[in-house]
């Protein structure tokens, strides 16, 4: 499912009414109806429906909506926000279609009657403002806007909720709360962001006949992308196959993250796993972490001094977990990532030496794989966190594009972007995965997923759906939010897998 800006969608429009031909009173029809559709689901013929129809072609929409939902019998008040003189085009085609076949609506005259509406109905359809919405909301929306949102009428808004743009980096001053959003044709930047997700409530995409944008920029990574892209292991498989990954990291004050990567790493399917550390993480890991084969490193202080000698000729390597902040660390990196031709995947310490010097990711041979939180990601980019996420696919996109990396910025929403810049976004996962030693667990399920035979882009897609969804099943099962750890999201990969037949 791709996800669409502002732009892209009014491009794809104008591209299906120019080149292809299809009329937008056509296109207004079949969004109204099929929103009409999804309202009906919802509806007994008793309930009272309020429409709220703004000047522009969401109020369009809400023109057929209201016209459809009377002419299947239903009690439906139709409200126009603004005078009649105001509504041209499409919108104005429907308006008179409304009134042609007998039909009516009333003239917005003020928040107190409003009020009275939204009480008196079971459902408000809030066609009010799409996705041309502009600046700072002003008269009459900004007054029906507060009035829905005190209402406890259950709301559904058409396309976005009235005031939510559709982009990113545009701040929300007043928008409707929806509890539900029947979004239109592809699904707007802003329905996968932080700060305005929220508002759409739970949302769902109808279909209006618009053709696919010509080039992928950015899309949904669901359930289905992850079954038909899973890799498949097949009765000849032997180890070598399955790849042969490194992990290089750890201190003697932090055995465990190493620990949880290259488990992770196991049981996500690698091959083979070594791990490259300090003799005393050795020590802690050698007897729980059985399957692994062990690299001893000259250490400073507990710290991994150098990596002189160690031989980089791996399928995917994992750098960065628990290895510390001191300063040779920084050269440690740098040497991994000059030498290895194979994809490496860089996360936390790793993240903190590369900020020293981001260069060293532009003349690599392999493919380097950058896995963030925002806070690491706004260090990278020198911004402020809040910076970061008001722009949060604007400012990956061009990292990865300027240092030609992969880089999978993990949130509520993780961002997986490739180094053309495409885009892929993945739902899964909840708060339980907010604690230490998550992140660790997923760097190792990427590398071994980056050794598989699949894509680097769907690897790291795979990879964050697979380790969000496990959290997901453990939690609606033996686990709770507040007790789920870093090791139950590895031991639980057997039951995704499972469950999913992969
Ligand atoms: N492919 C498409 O693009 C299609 C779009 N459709 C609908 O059309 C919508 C987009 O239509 P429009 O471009 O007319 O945009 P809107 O329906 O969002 O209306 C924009 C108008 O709202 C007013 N407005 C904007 N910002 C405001 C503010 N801050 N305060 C007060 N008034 C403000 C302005 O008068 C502006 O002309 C979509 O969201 C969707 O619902 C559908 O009808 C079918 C196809
Ligand atoms: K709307």
């Amino acid at each position: 499912m791709y996800i669409v800006t502002a732009k892209e969608m009014y491009d794809l429009d104008r591209y299906a009414m120019d080149e292809i031909g299809l009329d937008g009173r056509l296109l207004m029809e079949n969004a109204g109806r099929a929103v009409a559709d999804q309202i009906e689901s919802e509806l007994s013929l008793s309930d009272g429906i309020l429409v709220l129809i703004g000047k522009g072609n969401n109020g369009g929409d809400g023109f057929v909506i209201a016209r459809t939902l009377l002419q299947r019998g239903y009690d439906v008040t139709a409200v126009q926000m603004v005078p009649s003189s105001k509504i041209e085009g499409d919108a104005a085609y429907h308006r008179k279609l409304l009134l042609s076949m007998g039909y009516s609506f009333v003239q917005y005259d003020g928040q107190e009657s409003l009020e009275k509406l939204c009480d008196q109905n079971s459902i408000i359809v809030d066609a009010m403002l799409g996705i041309g919405v502009k600046g700072e909301i002003r008269s009459p929306y900004r007054e029906a806007i507060q009035t829905v949102n005190a209402s406890p009428t259950h709301t559904i808004s058409v396309d976005l909720p009235s005031g939510v743009p559709a982009d990113e980096g545009v701040e929300v001053n007043q928008a409707v709360k929806a509890d539900r959003t029947v979004v239109i044709q592809y699904p707007k930047l802003s329905a996968y962001f932080q700060y305005t997700a929220t508002f759409y409530g739970e949302w769902k995409t109808v279909d209006i006949g618009l053709p696919a944008p010509s080039q992928h920029k950015r899309s949904f990574y669901g359930k289905a992308q992850v079954q038909s892209t899973f890799p498949t292991r097949n009765s000849f498989s032997h180890k070598g196959k399955h790849g042969k990954g490194l992990v290089i990291g750890g201190a003697s004050t932090m055995p465990g993250s190493v620990g949880l990567t290259s488990r992770a790493a196991l049981r996500g399917g690698a091959g083979l796993l070594t791990l490259a550390t300090v003799p005393s993480v050795i020590q802690a890991l050698a007897s729980s972490t059985l399957e692994a084969t062990y690299i001893s490193l000259q250490d400073l202080n507990g710290y991994i001094l150098d990596v002189k000698g160690l031989d980089l000729s791996y399928d995917g390597i994992a750098i960065g977990m628990g290895m510390g902040r001191h300063e040779e660390a920084v050269q440690v990196l740098q040497k991994v990532l000059q030498k290895a031709s194979c994809p490496v995947v860089i996360d936390a310490d790793g993240l903190y030496a590369l900020e020293k010097d981001t260069s060293i990711l532009d003349d690599r041979d392999g493919p380097s794989i950058l896995t963030p939180h925002p806070g690491e990601m706004a260090h990278l980019l020198g911004v402020s966190i809040p910076e970061l996420l008001s722009k949060p696919f604007a400012y990956t996109r061009s990292f990865a594009e300027k240092h030609h990396v992969f880089i999978v910025l993990k949130g509520a929403f993780t961002i997986i972007t490739n180094p053309e810049g495409e885009q892929w976004v993945t739902d899964t996962g909840n708060p339980g995965l907010a604690k230490g030693g998550s992140g660790d667990a997923l760097s190792g399920i990427l590398l071994a997923y980056i050794m598989q035979d699949q894509t680097i882009g769907d690897a790291l897609c795979n990879g964050t759906w697979i380790h969000g969804y496990t959290a997901e099943l453990l939690t609606a099962e033996r686990h709770s939010e507040h007790d789920l750890l870093a090791n139950d999201i590895i031991e639980g990969l057997a039951q995704t897998y499972r469950t999913l037949s992969l």
